[in-house]
């Protein structure tokens, strides 16, 4: 089948390169000029673990393509999928301006049948308003518009992409359910389902997801602090807990705050809905609040043992990324903290081993960067652990007590056991665990 992918971000990159493995030709689209060079190279602008090898096989065999022309992408293309960004608007809500936009662009552009697919996360009602705008150009029986939210993760995303655990489509079309589940049968062949329901639902149905997942993560956030101020540790709650099937073990790890480009703006943009509607979704405002404060913990943590004074302390920051296997540090909690340390005086060593380019873009010199996780060691006050990167977890660790002011590590993320931390003599403060105090 002929496919434009239109936006070639996360989602677009993964989509066409996914559905070009699985021989569709792909045509990708964006305005991204340099980013299209550099895609028509085979060098992606993300880093994604698989998708690179993947894009080179299907450049190779020419099933996929980039321009920064929209009328040649879509020209012969039967499906057109908007992978284009909506982000917080200043109130919270999701901002459409780039998917009405591109759908005001189609409308003059298509002239043979199309299946316009929203493949961005958008609030209930979107396929409506993009039907509207196309209405206003061409004939009915020249489109039909679905929606096909994204549920893919970073880090995991090819994966995710060809080996969903459930396809969903919203559409009253036969003729788009069809050519959607023509599309989609190669990925669910293991049995794994593809809902077709009403688009509203559709649309409904990401934000649900995307919320739950977050109410989640929240909650496990405050029965770690509980577990901290009780003498529980959250490592057993969680596993006791998550061994219950009706609860399940993943999304269980508590930490430093959600971050990423879409849990924040998901729960405000489903926020805004519930407002919107006159219903005060209570559960999901908790959610805000309690990510809010848990992005503050590590900080309260650290001036709580330095006794309030961090002017001209030196922290080493392992972990950048938003979590491991991405380079994305979109609304990721460690630039809220960076930000918080650098405003109480301390001054700041930073590894990460993918997003250290991006964080430079944002912090520029008022950070250093480190070379190697151990380089960031040097002389610091402590070590603050903010993103579970795997060659974090095993350190050569009497190295890193050479390196170190003092034995002193803050872990956001619970990469250590307890007794290995007592062992070695360091002092440890992870999430919902108890401290473990050096011995002088
Ligand atoms: N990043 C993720 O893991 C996931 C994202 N989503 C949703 O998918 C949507 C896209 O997200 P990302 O891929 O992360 O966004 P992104 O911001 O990484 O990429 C969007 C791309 O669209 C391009 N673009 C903007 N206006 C354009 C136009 N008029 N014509 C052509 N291209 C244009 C931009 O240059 C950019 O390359 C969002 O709604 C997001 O919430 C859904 C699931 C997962
Ligand atoms: O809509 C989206 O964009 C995507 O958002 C999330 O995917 P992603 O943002 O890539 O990352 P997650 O793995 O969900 O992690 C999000 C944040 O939650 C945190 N997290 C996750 C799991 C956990 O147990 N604890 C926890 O603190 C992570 O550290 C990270 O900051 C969803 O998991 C995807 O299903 C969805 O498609």
């Amino acid at each position: 089948m002929k496919i434009a992918v239109v936006g070639t971000g996360y989602v677009g990159l993964v989509t066409g390169t996914c559905f070009a493995e699985t021989g569709n030709h792909v045509t990708c689209v964006d305005i991204d000029r340099n980013k299209i060079e550099a895609l028509q190279k085979g060098i992606t602008p993300i880093y994604e673990p698989g998708l690179e090898v993947l894009l080179a096989r299907n450049i190779k065999e020419e099933r996929i393509a980039f321009t920064d022309n929209l009328k040649e992408a879509v020209e012969e293309a039967v499906v057109i999928f908007l992978a284009l960004p909506t982000p917080s608007d200043q109130d919270g809500s999701a901002d459409l301006k780039y998917v009405l936009q591109v759908a005001e662009q189609l409308g003059d552009l298509i002239t043979s049948y199309k299946v316009v697919v929203n493949k961005s996360t958008v609030p209930v009602g979107t396929s409506e308003k993009v039907a509207a705008v196309l209405s206003k150009k061409i004939a009915p029986e020249l489109f039909d518009v679905v929606s096909n939210p994204e549920f893919l993760r970073e880090g995991v995303a090819v994966e995710d992409f060809l080996k969903p655990e459930r396809v969903v489509v919203g559409t009253r079309s036969e003729k788009a359910t069809k050519i959607m589940a023509d599309l989609y049968n190669p990925f669910v062949r293991q049995g794994n389902p593809i809902y077709f329901m009403d688009p509203r639902s559709a649309e409904m149905t990401k934000y649900a997801a995307n919320s739950f997942l977050a109410m989640k993560i929240s909650f496990m956030n405050e029965i770690a602090n509980l577990c901290e101020r009780t003498g529980a540790n959250v490592d057993w709650v969680r596993m006791g807990i998550g061994s219950d099937h009706r609860i399940g073990k993943r999304f269980l790890f508590p930490g430093i705050g959600y971050g990423g480009s879409c849990f924040p703006k998901d729960v405000l943009a489903l926020n805004l809905t519930a407002r919107e509607h006159e219903y005060d979704f209570q559960l999901l405002q908790s959610v805000l609040t309690v990510n809010k404060h848990q992005k503050k913990v590590i900080v309260q943590k650290i001036k709580r043992h330095f006794k309030d004074a961090l002017q001209g302390k030196r922290f080493a920051i392992w972990g950048l990324a938003f979590k491991p296997e991405t380079d994305d540090i979109r609304d990721a909690p460690s630039l809220e903290i960076i930000e918080a340390l650098l405003n109480e005086g301390a001054t700041l060593n930073v590894y990460d081993p993918v997003a250290m380019e991006n964080v430079r873009g944002r912090f520029g010199n008022r950070i250093t960067y480190s070379a190697n996780q151990y380089e960031a060691l040097d002389g610091a006050d402590a070590l603050l652990i903010l993103t579970e990167w795997s060659e974090f977890r095993n350190p050569d660790f009497d190295k890193m007590k050479d390196l170190l002011k003092t034995h002193t590590i803050f872990d956001g993320r619970n990469v250590y056991a307890l007794d290995k931390m007592e062992e070695l003599n360091f002092h440890y403060e992870s999430i919902g665990r108890a401290v473990i105090n050096n011995k002088a």
